[in-house]
């Protein structure tokens, strides 16, 4: 029973939805790499619910950072973030029947009634707020290093934003925004279709597409620790997100070898592809162009309609509605979470393959 990840660099997450704190450990971090307050307070609005397109519980975040941080930079000890739940309304649950789409029939599976089942307690996706300050760390390190992330909502409700495969993008803009999307119009469709599920009592799914420019070439290793198997790890570890494709993924079934093929160039001395169906991987190593994927993220599985469920304690088949408050769509909040345990999966990979010094500063 553990709520770790990675092999170099390590995360561990603790806390429940309505408990006291919740938070991360980083461990394996190098010395001397800076850390900016401001930044991270600024990565955790992005995550933080506004409007009508998101639950109505509202968190301040006030982190503190604990331990492994002195005069503004990295101790390389382990580095502790803890941030308080506050708006917590836990008369909106009760012991017993399993939300259908939720964690509660599993974590009652997984820990025989002993789960805090408040808020979705440790599944909830309030603990990735947690995820998000400690990526914040990982993301400003990469960032140095001339490694950028983005991500953009591909898709939701059905409705697609422009196209991501066009390199010109810029990502820094597209992190600020607080709906990401490339095309305006789109995104406003989108939040229209939100609300409208949310007044039905219903919730959308939809697709997250990251792309990842500056990584070089040759991180990630031929088997079993592919760049593509530490990047879904830490992408399935996101509440909601239950497909992960990377370059032309499952779209590879329908090409020919001619069609998927990248062909390969000479451009200032290094190989170039001049497409990239791949998604900057092969063999499981990164080529030198940037790394796409696509997450799905599934419905916010609690909505405001009848459902038939079992209470696991008892055996017994029952009816539940649920009236908390929730994210009619999760899609538009997953976002900075996949950014962010993107880039702590990233800084593992290049701590394996260049040691874990390589993103402290003396190195740059
Ligand atoms: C940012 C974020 C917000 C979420 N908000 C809600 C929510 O308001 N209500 C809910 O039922 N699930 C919400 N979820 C999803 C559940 O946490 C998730 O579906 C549940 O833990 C089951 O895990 P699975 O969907 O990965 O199987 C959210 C997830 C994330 C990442
Ligand atoms: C608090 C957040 O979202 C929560 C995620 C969540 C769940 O089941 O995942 C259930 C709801 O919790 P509550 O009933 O306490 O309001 C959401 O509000 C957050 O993401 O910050």
């Amino acid at each position: 029973m553990k709520n770790t990840f990675g092999t170099s660099l390590t995360v561990t997450l603790f806390g429940e939805s309505h408990g006291a704190e919740i938070g991360a450990v980083i461990d394996g971090l190098a010395p001397g790499i800076p850390v900016d307050e401001e930044f991270i307070a600024s990565q955790l609005t992005l995550r933080r619910p506004a409007g009508r397109i998101s639950t109505a519980r509202q968190e301040a975040d006030p982190f503190r950072i604990v331990s492994g941080v002195f005069e503004g930079r990295t101790t390389g000890t382990p580095m502790a973030i803890l941030i308080p739940n506050a708006d917590t309304r836990s008369g909106d649950y009760q012991r017993g029947p399993a939300r259908p789409g939720h964690a509660d029939l599993t974590a009652y599976a997984k820990y025989h009634g002993y789960e805090d089942y408040r808020g979705g307690g440790h599944f909830s996706g309030r603990i990735t707020a947690a995820l998000v300050a400690a990526g914040a760390v990982a993301i400003a390190a990469l960032r140095r290093k001339g490694i950028v992330i983005g991500t953009h909502v591909a898709r939701c409700a059905g409705i697609d934003d422009a196209p991501f495969t066009d390199l010109s993008v810029d990502l820094p803009r597209l992190n600020s925004l607080s709906f990401a999307v490339l095309d305006e119009a789109k995104g406003q469709a989108m939040r229209e279709a939100v609300e409208n599920a949310a007044a039905r009592c219903d919730s959308v799914g939809g697709i997250l597409e990251t792309a990842i420019t500056g990584l070089p070439a040759g991180v990630g290793e031929p088997w079993f620790d592919t760049v593509e198997s530490v990047l879904s790890h830490a992408l399935f570890s996101v509440p909601a997100v239950k497909g992960v494709e990377f370059g032309s993924g499952f779209a590879f079934a329908d090409m020919t070898g001619s069609q998927a093929n990248d062909p390969i160039r000479m451009k200032d001395g290094k190989p170039v592809t001049t497409t990239n169906n791949n998604g900057g991987i092969n063999g499981g190593i990164t080529n030198g162009m940037p790394v796409i994927f696509r997450c799905a993220v599934k419905p916010t599985p609690s909505i405001a309609q009848e459902q038939q469920t079992v209470n696991p304690g008892t055996g017994t088949e029952t009816t539940l509605v649920i009236n908390g408050r929730h994210d009619p769509a999760i899609v538009h909040r997953a976002r900075v979470v996949v950014d962010s345990v993107t880039a702590l999966a990233l800084c593992d990979l290049l701590a394996l393959r260049f040691g874990t010094d390589w993103l402290a500063p003396h190195n740059d």
